[in-house]
């Protein structure tokens, strides 16, 4: 799996790298703009627009230089901007310089008008993850500016302002989308700089996964390709039995529609057979919505170990038999996923926490995180705390929202690139906690069935909204899960 690698670790990263493979700084900065511009050349919208690329004094600026004399090589218009002498600035900035062709048309920051049409495509090699204090002078005057212009914005490698493992203080670069060499910074992922970082594409520049791995800081980005060996796989003699048996807990008055979606979302996932525990003056709702979910009984729970997984939470509300939820836990000996008002009943009664088995994954959203471990002012302090938790009770902690982060009892964290703005939808992460259960009674590991749920979840949503766009629902995203696999080529 892909690990990002710490900002300043990136440039002993590329010595490291460059060595090993008998290449110069040169070579590799070349490839970053082949990457970037391919990844330009592929987009339709950006066809034949006057280009405009800001370039600062460092490598980032490189980039920017040697990708103006690529697109320059596609007959498009180049406008290079340099904001310092080309003798002080990096030394393949001036290689990369020496080598652009005369049809580049190049300003120095202070002479240039600005005139840029609305047509026209901006892209920003100020600073990448060299950037070590907040913008100003003539940095910050033009970021400013550009930011005021409502033309296409992209940003090589990292919004400029915006520092690779920290938060934005002051002025960012505003970009519609940020093509990021290699692995993603670590705070492009952060919700804070959302509004700077617009869509973001990981660009290969050819170092390999277990090159990078050497740099790693616990990190890693999951991706489509990271999807099929984490799968089991089934065969023509495999019986309902082995796709596992599920039960799923929750649903009060008013809320049985959260153990519907739950319980239809194992069973699209692949559940062979699933349970639903549900007060009895509902049970007919779930029974009717659902006709292929068993209703449990309570004499039923009392062999828990017949199930191979178990979820919890799902509309349950708070009025709660404690004594029961405790029973609960303490008597199934394998993990548990707890969701929503599993979470919020363990945040109002926290002597409940020391019985959840180990390995157990909890699904909350940042306000369900919030009241389990105390308020945070950003995600910088949301991320470490997610950590410590998971660390501290030996707990798979998934943190929901773009870029769910899955914090590991080991300390390593997982961040999911799938998904978009569209699940934002009431019972999304119902659907979530039915996935996630049925990976788990399948047979899965705890991480594997935490990374393929929410990796699933994350790809039925993109497939969900292609056609309903702000009017899916929870119900269209279920109906999505069988196209996740055919996605990803899994039987
Ligand atoms: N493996 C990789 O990741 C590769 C990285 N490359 C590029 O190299 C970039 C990193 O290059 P550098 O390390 O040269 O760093 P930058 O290009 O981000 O800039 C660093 C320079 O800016 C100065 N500086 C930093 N903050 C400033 C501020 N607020 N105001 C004024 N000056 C400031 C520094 O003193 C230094 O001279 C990456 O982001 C990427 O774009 C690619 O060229 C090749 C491969
Ligand atoms: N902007 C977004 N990008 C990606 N995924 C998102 C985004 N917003 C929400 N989601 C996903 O949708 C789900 C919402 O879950 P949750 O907040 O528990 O909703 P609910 O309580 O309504 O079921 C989570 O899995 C979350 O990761
Ligand atoms: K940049």
């Amino acid at each position: 799996m892909l690990s990002i690698i710490p900002g300043n670790k990136v440039s002993e990263l590329d010595s490291s790298y460059i060595l090993d493979q008998g290449i110069t700084s040169w070579d590799l900065m070349e490839r970053a703009a082949i990457s970037f511009c391919s990844w330009f050349k592929g987009r339709k919208n950006f066809e034949d627009k006057p280009v405009f690329i800001f370039s600062g004094p460092g490598n980032n600026g490189g980039d920017g230089v040697a990708i103006a004399r690529i697109l320059a090589a596609f007959h498009l218009e180049v406008n290079l901007i340099v904001f310092d002498a080309i003798d002080h600035c990096s030394k393949d900035f001036q290689i990369n310089y020496k080598k652009l062709p005369s049809t580049v048309k190049v300003f120095k920051i202070e002479d240039f008008d600005f005139r840029i049409d609305v047509h026209a495509v901006i892209i920003d090699g100020i600073f990448g993850v060299g950037i070590n204090r907040p913008l100003e002078g003539k940095f910050k005057e033009a970021i400013d500016r550009l930011n005021t212009f409502d033309c296409q914005k992209i940003a090589i490698d990292i919004p400029s302002g915006i520092p690779a493992d920290g938060l934005l203080q002051g002025s960012a670069f505003r970009a519609d989308y940020t093509v990021t060499f290699q692995f993603p910074k670590l705070s492009l992922l952060f919700p804070e700089h959302g509004e700077y970082t617009g869509e973001i594409f990981v660009a290969d520049i050819g170092i390999q996964d277990n090159f990078l791995e050497k740099f790693a800081s616990g990190k890693y980005f999951i991706q489509q390709r990271d999807m099929r060996p984490l799968h089991k796989t089934f065969h023509k003699f495999s019986h309902k039995g082995d796709f596992g048996k599920v039960l799923l807990i929750g649903g009060s008055k008013g809320k049985v529609g959260a153990m519907v979606l739950a319980s239809t979302a194992a069973l699209r996932t692949g559940s062979g057979l699933v349970h639903g525990f549900i007060d009895e003056s509902e049970r007919i709702i779930l029974q009717t919505a659902a006709p292929e979910v068993m209703v449990a009984f309570k004499e039923e729970l009392e062999n828990l170990a017949k199930f191979d997984a178990i979820g919890i939470g799902p509309g349950w509300g708070l009025n709660v038999d404690l004594k029961f939820y405790e029973s609960l836990l303490k008597n199934y000996k394998k993990p548990i996923v707890i969701d929503a008002d599993g979470i919020n009943l363990l945040a109002s009664h926290p002597d409940l926490i020391q019985n959840i088995p180990q390995g157990s994954i909890l699904t909350p959203h940042i306000k369900e995180f919030e009241r389990l471990t105390g308020n945070v002012s950003n995600h910088v302090e949301r991320l470490q705390k997610a950590k410590d938790f998971a660390v501290e009770y030996g707990l798979f902690l998934v943190l929901k929202g773009a870029y769910t982060s899955i914090s590991c009892p080991d300390g390593k964290q997982f961040f999911n690139s799938s998904g978009n703005q569209y699940m934002a939808t009431a019972g999304s992460g119902d659907v979530l906690t039915g996935m996630i259960t049925s990976f788990l009674g399948q047979g899965y590991t705890p991480l594997n069935a935490t990374i393929c749920g929410v990796f699933h979840h994350g790809l039925a949503g993109e497939l969900a909204s292609f056609e309903n766009k702000r009017g899916t629902i929870a119900s269209d995203i279920i109906k999505c899960i069988p196209k996740t696999y055919l996605e990803l080529g899994i039987d």
